[in-house]
């Protein structure tokens, strides 16, 4: 199963860190930018991707930032997941999608049939008939999903805190992926029914940890939006293992924080730092 396989490269390079590729024009380093942004952004994304496959597992490609370049960001989206694909990682599909049943199988045709993309992230507001089509085509084309459950931004209360039978509606949204993923439970003990849990909230992540223990967890919130290493081990197990945590702007704009650097030595030395800053979090290993 695609999670095993998963699981055993995040073990092998001993790094639960995802590199989120959420690239925008604005974030190309100067002297890298051409007049076309879509072949600026194409470079940068080689670039990072060449600097960091050999010690990073997995990217997340958030489909949003090439989105609003139009169609040719779309084509740049897919442009980037098959490289990566191509240099051996992992590649999450930052997509968010949730609607009726029969535009969910299409939404997730979209993403779950093609081979440079193995996960996507899925919103639950619409219940069940909208995530079931996810979790067919993860059966029959070996992939994965992660539910939003309790985001990482400030207003990610605004409904996910509200109280609905005696416990936050992030609770049962958790107690939902359990549920829906149980009968998907790798030989590591993990289902290819993930979950989102913002790193920005780690007493949430703790109890939420405990409520769907199969559940691998997708982590944002590390780095720019203020949680710490610390944070971020909330939500993992015991093992080690049960999490994944992702950095975009904080790895994207790391040569910013160190001009005497190269781009490429800038960016590998910051996702050294971050692999370090979490390994020394979730085991105690020496920084
Ligand atoms: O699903 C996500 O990845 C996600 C969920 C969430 O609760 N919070 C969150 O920040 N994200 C995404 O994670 C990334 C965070 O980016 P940085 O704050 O730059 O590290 C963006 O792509 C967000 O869309």
């Amino acid at each position: 199963m695609l999670i095993d396989k998963f699981i055993s490269e995040i073990e092998s390079k001993r790094n639960c860190a995802v590199v989120g590729l959420d690239t925008q024009y604005e974030y190309v380093p100067d002297k890298m930018k051409k007049s076309d942004p879509i072949e600026s952004i194409w470079e940068f994304n080689k670039r990072i991707i060449d600097a960091i496959y050999e010690i990073v597992a997995v990217v997340k490609i958030q489909i949003a930032m090439y989105e609003q370049y139009g169609v040719a960001g779309l084509d740049l989206f897919y442009r980037t997941s098959h490289y990566a694909k191509e240099k051996g990682m992992y590649v999450i599909a930052d997509v968010k999608r949730g609607d009726i049943s029969s535009t969910a199988v299409a939404y997730s045709k979209a993403f779950l049939t093609r081979p440079d993309i193995d996960f996507v992230t899925v919103n639950p507001y619409m219940g069940y008939d909208s995530i079931k089509p996810f979790i067919d085509d993860c059966v029959k084309y070996d992939k994965g999903i992660f539910i939003l459950t309790k985001t990482s931004n400030p207003s990610s209360g605004d409904i996910q805190d509200l109280i609905a039978d005696g416990r936050p509606i992030y609770e049962h949204v958790a107690i939902k992926v359990d549920q829906w993923g149980k009968d998907y439970v790798g030989e590591r003990g993990y289902s290819f029914v993930g979950a989102v849990i913002g790193a920005t909230y780690p007493e949430q992540a703790k109890k939420l940890r405990a409520l769907m223990p199969n559940a691998y967890i997708l982590v944002p919130g590390y780095g720019v939006q203020g949680a710490t290493a610390q944070d971020a081990a909330a939500a993992f197990n015991r093992d080690g293992l049960g999490a994944i945590v992702n950095s975009s702007r904080g790895i994207l704009l790391s040569y910013k924080k160190h001009p005497e650097i190269g781009l490429e030595d800038a960016i590998i030395q910051e996702v050294i730092r971050m692999r370090d800053d979490l390994n020394s979090a979730i085991r105690g290993d020496k920084k």
